[in-house]
């Protein structure tokens, strides 16, 4: 062929600002548009071998190449693939790449970030012009009597084009990077840049830096392969150690005997897994494979809890792994990865458009060729294939947990503390997952039984209908815990901060269903007999006493004869007022009249069968009274909630005092 000189078909004046403009924070990804064509070259080959159309050299090691030179700022990406003719390169690179790049960008380019592209899919070969000012093509094509061609563009409108020698099928692309570029011909940014998108491409990858001279290894001699190159040969001396026999003398013996040896030029080792663990089927994979793939790609080293392989063909093509990991402590905050990839090709972490939101809390991969990448996410969010592919994951998830709660109780309810959160946040999120899950959720009880909610009411029927009482923290709520438990009626543990939305939304759900935190209200269990009148009296006599000794005029008090008389007082607040006075604190309306909403605080219940109280009401000017007043409302609020600093410091002075009467 002449040399042939001509413009690429675009319209525009020069689209090449624009593509090295976009996405200026992901220019990384023309590794994976320039691998991932290159892969898509060897297996459209290797199709054409599968049917007859063409014959592949028997020793052939179909392969991807990626060699870097942080001395002359290129990098080479060479494939061994189906190659392009003369015309192909017109066609493809030269006509249609560029008017669909440029219709692409024309497109996409008033877009803000929020719109972006997904995983920018379809930015393809030109996206090399993001960080190179030239780039070249030699390619051969597989068919027969094609002649290699050699493509160049230095990122104007114009290329050239003409004969080379290539001897094998395939195609390398040349990019010399541009000034702001040159970190990816640093070895390592190749690698990790690499190794982000490219590690479970269907093809092997081998990276080299053409800098650093030859690198080699030192191998037993019966281990080389044709395939080494060797080097030199030499005998590894034998290891020996000196050992006391029996009678005390010392003998020298040989641990491992000596060896002949080989130093031959490095192997290869391939960057990527070319069959990532989904694209098995789940009866192939063990129980130590999906541990091992875990660690691999999460770096989490602490075990998952379990895991569902996702795995269908119809009516569409989907395949993953979903973990539930374990929560270590029940502070850290519960961010999950879910990796989402388009035959082997990563596209982007966490793309909450496809993924069902509470689906992000876990740890997985998800690889879906099906899905329409090469859109807007606002267009995806509205793509009623996507929103299937998302009901299907999250009935997948269900299936999975409810059918573990119907065959595996045991661990189900070992992982329920791990994974409830999980749970709870997907029934709060999704009507159907909420469906599906109602009847296994479960709840924690005093004695560490687990209880459904329908057994929470059933177990405590005869003391309080439709209430399911509950502690939120049980060491702060441990006297009242104490309390429930001498009067033999239950209640459930719930400590996360999903816990509170959760239940409003079930008592949502169930008409007549009330939670009420163990210390939202002093049922007659806990109560004697007693007239109204007495209780009325020591009502209006302690409030009296206990409003000036705290001198505290809006303070609730009310008396009561409880069982157990070695409690004093205690505070209760009302459901209501308890959870708006948390939800203030959430919205961070801190330092806000409570009564302002209606919250009108807290009660002080003071036991009148407790000697402290009868002596309060016995001597109510005595010289020691506010002491003891102050004492026992510090002691009723250290039961319900933290006290401030200021409360604290006085609680602590005043004990100390106590002790001195005590001492005299
Ligand atoms: N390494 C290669 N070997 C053979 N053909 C190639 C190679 N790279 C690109 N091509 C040809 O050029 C065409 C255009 O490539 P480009 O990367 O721009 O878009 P694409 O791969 O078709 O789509 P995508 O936008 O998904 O990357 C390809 O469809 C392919 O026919």
């Amino acid at each position: 062929m002449a040399n042939e000189h001509g413009n690429l078909s675009i319209n525009s004046q020069n689209i090449f600002p624009i593509i090295k403009k976009w996405m200026y924070s992901d220019h990384d990804i023309f590794y994976r548009e320039l691998i991932s064509n290159g892969c898509d070259a060897i297996t459209k080959l290797k199709k054409l071998d599968l049917i007859g159309e063409y014959e592949a050299p028997d020793d052939i090691e179909y392969k991807i190449q990626v060699k870097v030179s942080p001395e002359k700022k290129t990098i080479q990406i060479i494939d061994n693939g189906i190659g392009m003719t003369k015309e192909e390169v017109n066609e493809y690179i030269n006509q249609i790449a560029f008017s669909g790049a440029e219709a692409f960008l024309e497109k996409y380019k008033d877009k803000t970030n929020e719109d972006q592209i997904i995983g920018h899919f379809g930015l393809g070969f030109y996206s090399a012009f993001m960080v190179a000012d030239k780039v070249t093509i030699d390619t051969l094509s597989f068919k027969d009597g094609a002649s290699a061609v050699h493509w160049e563009c230095d990122g104007g409108t114009e290329y050239d084009m003409q004969d080379t020698t290539k001897e094998e099928p395939g195609t390398a692309i040349t990019l010399y990077l541009n000034e702001d570029s040159y970190e990816f011909a640093n070895e390592y940014k190749a690698r990790e840049v690499i190794e982000k998108y490219c590690s479970f491409m269907p093809i092997p990858i081998f990276l080299e830096n053409e800098d650093a001279g030859e690198q080699t290894e030192e191998i037993p001699e019966e281990e080389v392969t044709e395939k080494d190159k060797v080097l030199d040969t030499f005998i590894k001396d034998a290891v020996t150690e000196e050992v006391e026999k029996e009678d005390g003398t010392k003998e020298t013996v040989e641990k491992v005997p000596a060896k002949k040896m080989a130093k031959i030029v490095k192997r290869p080792v391939a960057l990527n897994d070319i069959h990532p663990l989904w694209t098995k089927h789940p009866n192939e994979c063990t129980d130590e494979e999906y541990k091992e793939f875990y660690r691999t790609v999460f770096k989490d080293y602490k075990e998952p809890l379990f895991w569902i392989h996702l795995n269908m063909d119809y009516p569409f093509n989907l395949k993953g792994i979903l973990y539930f990991p374990k929560i270590n402590t029940e502070y850290e905050s519960i961010e999950g990865t879910i990796k989402l990839y388009n035959n082997q090709v990563f596209v982007a972490d966490n793309i909450k458009e496809v993924i069902p939101e509470f689906l992000l809390l876990l740890k997985g991969v998800i690889d879906c060729p099906d899905l329409p990448l090469n859109v807007s996410r606002s267009a995806l969010q509205n793509d009623g294939f996507v929103k299937k592919i998302s009901e299907y994951i999250t009935k997948k998830v269900g299936d999975k947990l409810s059918g573990m709660y119907k065959t595996d109780k045991e661990n189900y309810e070992k992982y329920w503390d791990d994974i409830n959160p999980f749970i709870k946040f997907g029934c709060l999120k999704d009507e159907k997952f909420y469906e599906k899950m109602k009847d296994f959720i479960i709840f924690k009880n005093l004695d560490g039984k687990y209880l459904t909610l329908q057994e929470c009411l059933d177990e405590n029927k005869e003391h309080h209908e439709n209430t399911v009482f509950y502690v939120t923290d049980e060491t702060e709520q441990s006297q009242y815990i104490n309390m429930f438990k001498e009067e033999g009626i239950d209640a459930v543990i719930l400590t996360h901060n999903i816990d509170q939305p959760f239940v409003t939304h079930l008592e949502g759900k169930n008409e007549n269903l009330k939670f009420q935190r163990i210390d939202a209200d002093l049922s007659d269990s806990f109560k004697e007999e007693t007239s109204e009148d007495e209780l009325k009296e020591l009502t209006e006599t302690l409030s009296d006493v206990f409003k000036k000794a705290l001198n505290n005029d809006k303070l609730n008090i009310k008396v009561e004869k409880l069982k157990n008389a070695s409690i004093s007082s205690m505070i209760t607040l009302s459901e209501q007022d308890r959870r708006m006075q948390d939800m203030m604190k959430m919205y961070n309306m801190y330092g806000m009249d409570p009564s302002m909403f209606g919250a009108n605080g807290q009660t002080l219940v003071l036991n009148a069968n407790n000697d402290l109280v009868k002596y309060i009401v016995d001597h109510k000017d005595g010289e020691n009274t506010p002491v003891f007043c102050e004492q026992l409302y510090d002691l009723a609020l250290l039961s319900h909630a933290p006290l401030t600093p200021e409360q604290m410091t006085n609680f602590i002075a005043r004990s100390n005092k106590i002790m001195e009467l005590l001492a005299k």
